[in-house]
């Protein structure tokens, strides 16, 4: 058994390359339709064994109260289940925007179970870990399983796809949307019909797009502005939007122009979330 007591995992971005909202549940939760992918880009969690129960949380926080951390609930929650009497000390390195739609939040979670599940040994499954995950949020499940997939329901129903690689130039407007405040807004676009047959023949869209960019006029500008390289989106429920390429140096010539007032970067997708890989990579070996 691999015995390591001290390493540093990846928090990896997501996108949403489409997103259908198909209905509204009783529940206020939204029916959907979306396609996510990984980007080899990222929060860096570090990881240290405490012989004693304590969870401590240091670094990039930004003004999150502990007890409202994502990253502090998640190991909560592995304790609770796993009634385990070990800690940890966890300092988090914030890259991605929060509030930004690439997922950070839920990321961090995520790899905050898989990592703690190998720290501690508690040796949950993939489906126990992602059960647990679902309680943080409707998007943890997708990191802890870590594929690319087209999820349904809230989004914790996941068929694995297979993408080609693409490189993207993710760019942050400097705005924080607030998933719930779009999720209750009464305009929100809630009505498309779930796909039929293979969703590659369809219109793909994201449903939020109209609605963020009429709350949030800094978005839409973001997207005006992409599109003089490529098909501009936006991902989850914003504020971030993104165009794709074929290649690193595409991406990054977007990247090099943009305005001064926007934040970006770079990075190519991965079908296989590289929190798994570097977890694989040290205790797999
Ligand atoms: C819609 C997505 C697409 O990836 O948006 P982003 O947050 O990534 O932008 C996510 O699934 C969001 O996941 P996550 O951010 O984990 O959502 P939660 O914390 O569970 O819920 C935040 C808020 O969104 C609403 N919500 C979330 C998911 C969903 N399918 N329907 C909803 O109505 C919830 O009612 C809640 O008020
Ligand atoms: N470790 C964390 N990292 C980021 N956000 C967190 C964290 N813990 C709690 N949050 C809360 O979750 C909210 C959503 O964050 P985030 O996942 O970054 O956005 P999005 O879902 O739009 O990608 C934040 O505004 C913040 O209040």
């Amino acid at each position: 058994m691999n015995t390591k007591t001290a390493f540093s995992v990846i928090a990896p971005a997501k996108l949403n390359l489409f997103l259908h909202i198909n209905a509204r549940r009783k529940d206020g939760y939204h029916e959907l339709e979306t396609l996510f992918t990984f980007l080899n880009f990222g929060d860096t969690l570090d990881f240290s064994l405490d012989e004693n129960n304590q969870i401590l949380i240091t670094g990039d926080t930004k003004g999150i109260a502990d007890t409202d951390n994502l990253i502090y609930k998640a190991a909560l929650l592995l304790q609770k289940h796993t009634n385990i009497s070990l800690g940890a000390k966890i300092n988090l390195t914030k890259r991605l925007p929060m509030g930004g739609g690439v997922g950070g939040g839920s990321s961090d979670a995520a790899t905050t179970l898989l990592a703690l599940n190998k720290l501690w040994n508690t040796q949950l499954s993939i489906e126990q870990l992602a059960g647990i995950g679902l309680q943080l949020g409707a998007d943890v499940p997708v990191f802890i399983r870590g594929r690319s997939a087209i999820a349904q329901g809230i989004g914790e129903q996941l068929v694995d796809v297979e993408l080609e690689q693409k490189w993207y130039c993710v760019v942050h407007p400097n705005q924080h949307v607030s998933t719930a405040q779009i999720f209750t807004h009464p305009d929100l676009k809630r009505d498309t019909p779930k796909i039929s047959g293979d969703w590659r023949a369809h219109k793909l869209t994201n449903d939020c797009e109209p609605l963020v960019k009429k709350l949030c006029p800094e978005v839409e500008k973001t997207l005006q502005w992409l599109l003089k390289y490529a098909p501009s989106k936006m991902t989850g429920t914003g504020s971030c939007c993104f165009v794709e390429f074929a290649s690193q140096v595409q991406a990054q010539d977007v990247l090099d122009k943009l305005p001064h007032t926007w934040q970006g970067f770079v990075a190519s997708s991965t079908n296989v979330s590289p929190a798994h890989t570097e977890l694989a990579a040290i205790f797999d070996q």
